[in-house]
Order: structure tokens, then sequence, then C-alpha cells
């Protein structure tokens, strides 16, 4: 994480040198890197979440960014640390453990290529939610279409119901009788998928077998927001994709025991017509030999037998029959307490508790580590570590 960090604690913004004044908000703060000042807006008491602003130095104006990602709700304040010049670290006082710590980013490769694809003119900032540790990663499931990931994805989700959740993608394909929108997929128009797809709202999109389908980031932060580990079942493009991004998955590309039994379970599934089968056929032969030859997946599992291939999946993903639990339960984190002063020492930000807390408290001290981020927008940053130290007997312990 580079130089050391530029701590902010709720100033309240007057006036600034073109003569613009703003009006100054409860809790806000200010970060200034380069020739911008990125204002993030505390509660103003109607605002369901966090804004940000930006004041650009060079042109003596204020711009209010296109701002990427799920943002964090509401506070009562916050304290604001710059990291590396490409992200600012959000603490949220009395936040709950899950929405307590987030990050801005500012000029990652993430917002560069959303720069880009908005014109190159336009501000872009994204969101991207913190977790401890390294959280469990999300899944990746690919295979033509009649292979049975979606009867794998199913069996998955009956016996770990707390444990898995399923992005539900956007598709502009008309439902079949079975689908219900919100469930299977949210059903779209096609200019309406295209518009959100230049707004940013989706981590990864393809037109397959002449339709559009898509992941919103959305679909997969409320799985992770449930706590749950989010499973995507999207075709080997979408893998590319996801691939490339910064969202860390584990991918399972499915490949069936033949052409003719493939044909033989697309027919049986009796959901397409007779054209739609043909096309799915043709573009199977593509798409097992990209899943199969391109390195693009961790694990290709046969599904020649059901039970056997499901199996192997639960191995693969480290279950081995008798888990039950949640593997990754909602992200601890802790109540930011009244802030006396924060600093940094070799990726440490290290945080004093303030006198207001128990007599004890004015002694503690909460160490926050970010030597190990990874991830980040579109998805979450993980790896943060978070101690209390105690300075009557200089311990470390965990704070959960
Ligand atoms: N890239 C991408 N592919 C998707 C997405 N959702 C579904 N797909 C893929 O689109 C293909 C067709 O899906 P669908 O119409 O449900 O047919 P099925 O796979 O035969 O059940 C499959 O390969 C899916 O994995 C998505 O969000 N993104
Ligand atoms: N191992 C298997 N053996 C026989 N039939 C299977 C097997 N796996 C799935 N099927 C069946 O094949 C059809 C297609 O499976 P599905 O899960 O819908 O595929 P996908 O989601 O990959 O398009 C379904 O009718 C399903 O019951």
């Amino acid at each position: 994480m580079g130089e050391a960090p530029a701590f902010c604690y709720e100033i309240p913004l007057k006036e600034f040198a073109n003569g613009n004044t703003l009006k100054s908000k409860s809790a806000e703060t200010a970060i200034v890197t380069g020739n911008k000042k990125y204002v993030i807006e505390g509660s103003d008491g109607k605002s369901t979440s966090l804004g940000v602003r930006i004041y650009d130095e060079s042109t003596a104006q204020w711009v209010h960014p296109v701002v990427l990602g799920t943002k964090p709700r509401a506070c009562k304040g916050h304290l604001a640390v710059l990291l590396n010049e490409d992200r600012i670290l959000i603490i949220k006082k009395g936040a709950s453990p899950d929405d307590c710590l987030w990050f801005l980013e500012l000029d990652t490769q993430y917002v560069r290529d959303q720069k880009t694809m908005h014109g190159g003119n336009t501000e872009v900032v994204a969101w991207s939610k913190g977790v401890r540790g390294n959280a469990e990663m999300p899944i990746v499931i690919s295979g033509p279409s009649g292979v049975g990931k979606g009867t794998l994805i199913n069996k998955l989700m009956k016996e770990y119901p707390s444990m898995f959740g399923f992005s539900v993608s956007h598709t502009t394909r008309a439902p079949r009788v079975n689908e219900e929108d919100g469930v299977h997929y949210h059903f779209t128009e096609k200019s309406v998928m295209e518009k959100e797809i230049k707004d940013g709202k989706f981590l990864e999109y393809a037109s397959v077998h002449g339709n559009l389908y898509g992941t919103s980031i959305e679909a997969v932060e409320v799985v992770a927001d449930e706590g749950k580990r989010c499973i995507l079942d999207i075709d080997v493009q979408g893998a590319r994709s996801v691939r490339g991004s910064p969202v860390e998955a584990i991918f399972i590309f499915i490949r069936p025991p033949s052409m003719e039994e493939l044909e033989r379970r697309l027919r049986a599934r009796g959901t397409e017509t007779e054209a739609q089968i043909s096309k799915r056929l043709r573009n199977a032969e593509a798409e097992l030999e990209q899943g199969i030859s391109s390195g693009l997946f961790d694990h290709i599992l046969y599904n020649d037998e059901l039970e056997g291939c499901y199996q192997r999946l639960k191995e693969v993903l480290g279950l081995d029959g008798n888990v039950r639990a949640a593997p990754n339960p909602v992200s601890r984190g802790f109540d930011l307490p009244v802030v006396h002063s924060a600093s940094e020492l070799d990726n440490q930000i290290i945080i004093d508790c303030g006198t207001q807390e128990l007599e004890k408290a004015s002694k503690n001290r909460i160490v926050l580590d970010v030597s190990c981020l990874k991830g980040g927008a579109p998805g979450r940053t993980r790896g943060l570590d978070l101690y209390a130290v105690n300075s009557f007997s200089d311990e470390l312990k965990e704070v959960r």
C-alpha cells in the first residue's frame, strides 16, 4: 500500500477558493489527492446511502461522479483514509459488523476501464465492501446447454441452503413455463439491458444462443450480503470476463459424456423448440472446445452419472458430506468508537479509541491491517485484518 495515508475525520466543509459554497452537511469527510478533493457525504437525515462529490481544482468545479457498486448505507459518521492514492478506506460509525468497512475506489484498473467506457471525460468512482479475512470465493459454473448445470446447482442449494446463493442473471430470452421472474432470471428488454450495461451495472455479459445474458453486480452482492457463497451459472465468454475482472472465483466446467447424450438430455427436457435445440447443439461444440482447452477452468467435471458428478462437485468445493454450517458467516467487524487519532505504520491503520467510551477503552487501540488486500470493485475487497490492542498489556487480540 504505498505512502502514509491521509486521514480525515468528519470535517464540515464550508467554502472553496472559487467561491462555490457548499452546504455543509453533517459528518462528511474530504480527502485530497492530486488536484481533486473527494467529499464523502455523511447522513443529512434524508439520504439512505453515503454520497460522493468531487472538487476539481484544475477547473474549479464541483462534479457529481458516476458512482458504481452498491453504496454503503448512511451512518452517524465515518473515518476516511486514503490508501495508495487510488482508494479511500471508509470506517463507518455505529454500523453493523458486516457493514462497517468500505472502499471507495478512485483510480483502480476497474475505475479506469469504466471511465474509458463512459467516454474518458466523466468522473467515475466505485464502491467495494471490505470483508475481513479471505471470504469464500464465488463459484462460476459453465458448460453447454443441457449438460446438467442447473440440476447440479439445484442439488447443491437444496442440500446446503444456508451456504450457497444463486446469482440471478438478467436475460433477454423469453421465460420458460416453469420460470419465475427474479428467481430463475431477471427477464428484461434488450434496450433496457443495453442501457444498464452502459451504466456499468454488470459484472459481465454475453450474447448466447442469440440472446443477451448478464450478471449484474447487484446479483452477486445480494448473495454476499446474505453471508452466502455465490454461484454463477454463466457461459464460457462470461467466465472469461469474470477471470479478467478483480473478482476472484473458482471456475468449474461441466462436460457431457458425449454429444449424443447432450442432445438426448436437451430433447428430454422439452423446453426448447427444434430450431433452438439445433442452435444450442451447434454452439455446444465450440463451448466444449473452449471449456476444455483454454485453461480457463480450475476443474473440469464429467456429468455422466448425476450422483457421481455431484459428489465430485462437492469434493472440489471442499464439502465432505457432513458439513452443514455456512462457511462464510456474515463478516465480522467492529463498532468504531469516538475516534481520537489515527496513524499508519507498515500498512497498519492504528485507531485510538475515544474517552467517551468506558474508562478502560480509552487505553485501547484498534489496528486495521491493510497489507494483504485482494479483489475490489466490482466485488468485495477481501483480506482486511483487525485487532484490538490493549495498551496496559500490549496484548493483541482479535476484535469479534
Ligand atoms: N455470460 C452469461 N451467460 C449466462 C448468464 N446466465 C446464463 N448464462 C448462460 O446462458 C446459456 C443459456 O442459458 P439458458 O437459456 O438458461 O439455457 P440452459 O443453459 O439450456 O438452461 C447457458 O450457457 C448459461 O450458462 C449470464 O448472466 N451471463
Ligand atoms: N447426469 C445426468 N444424467 C441424465 N440426465 C441428466 C443428468 N444431469 C442432468 N440431466 C437432465 O438433463 C436435462 C438438462 O439438465 P439442466 O440441468 O437443465 O442443464 P443445463 O442447466 O446445463 O442446461 C434435465 O432434464 C436434467 O434432468
